[in-house]
């Protein structure tokens, strides 16, 4: 579990976000605490995939804040990082579409996304002198050992491509693991995906959090998983929180029973 710090490990203020005329985001304040497993759901169209773009430096809010503590350190402002310096620092996300190298191996694209965390540099792989070849085993050892604890150490060898569409999923997170973060932010992780691989999906984000001690935030529409899995759910629609509370709060609160009128919540 993520050691206690005096601050959210992800808190998010008075977030606001224009497109020209349009406002996808307004006002809205959302919070992680370390080692906690929390959704951000909402209505089609609500904010959710612009929130996460927001704190991942995609786009530069409007206005409000985002503050990071990563364990150990300082609670840092991110706004206006771009997105290598955010993940840098922690943060590591994966996308509502699949964006996988698909004609690379399952190891490759793991190695590559490990790559972030390597300090040889381009001249270092033209020369390839020592530092550069102990830093591409211990690459090599990495990856594979994320890959074990995915449950994809029996593919590493497999073009992307050749995986069934869950493999695909949980090898998009094990490029987001490569990178070292703190927190990780899932979109829509269990879309596309049959019940028998969403439940091994809500075990692996289970194990990801209890076992790695990495926070989590998640959007997803199957209100089963974000039910079963989390430890607390902020709602958005038309860009304003409208809630925040346990599963079940959420499932009782009638502002968000009548958000969702016509979905199948
Ligand atoms: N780059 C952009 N330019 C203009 N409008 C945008 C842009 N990105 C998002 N929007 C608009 O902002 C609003 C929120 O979109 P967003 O994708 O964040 O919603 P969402 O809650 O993730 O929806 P879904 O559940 O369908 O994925 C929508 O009206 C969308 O059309």
């Amino acid at each position: 579990m993520t050691s206690e710090t005096p601050y959210p490990a992800l808190e998010v203020l008075d977030l606001t976000m224009d497109f020209g005329g349009l406002r996808a985001l307004n006002a809205a304040t959302l919070h992680v605490k370390g080692g906690e497993i929390v959704a951000l759901i909402g209505p089609n169209g609500a904010g959710k995939t612009t929130f996460f773009n927001c704190i991942t430096g995609l786009y530069h809010p409007t206005e409000g804040d985002i503050f990071i503590c990563p364990p150990g350190k300082q609670r840092e402002r991110i706004n206006g990082l771009k997105i290598n310096a955010v993940t840098e620092r922690g943060l590591a996300r994966t996308f509502q579409n699949i964006r996988l190298f698909q004609n690379m191996t399952v190891l490759e694209n793991v190695m590559l996304a490990r790559h972030c965390r390597s300090s040889s540099g381009i001249l270092g792989a033209v020369l390839r002198n020592r530092k550069t070849r102990l830093e591409e085993r211990d690459i090599v050892r990495t990856s594979f050992a994320i890959l074990e604890k995915i449950g994809l150490a029996d593919v590493v060898n497999l073009p992307a491509k050749n995986l069934p569409y869950g493999a695909q999923r949980r090898l998009e997170i094990a490029r987001a693991m490569a990178t070292e973060p703190f927190l990780l932010l899932l979109d829509e992780p269990a879309a596309g995906m049959n019940p028998q691989e969403t439940r091994e999906l809500e075990g692996l984000i289970r194990q990801i959090r209890d076992q790695e001690g990495i926070s989590i935030l998640l959007i997803e529409h199957d209100m089963k998983l974000v039910m079963s899995l989390c430890d607390r759910v902020t709602v958005l629609d038309y860009g304003q929180k409208i809630a925040e509370g346990t599963p079940r709060e959420i499932r009782e609160n009638p502002v968000v029973i009548k958000a969702y009128l016509g979905e199948d919540i």
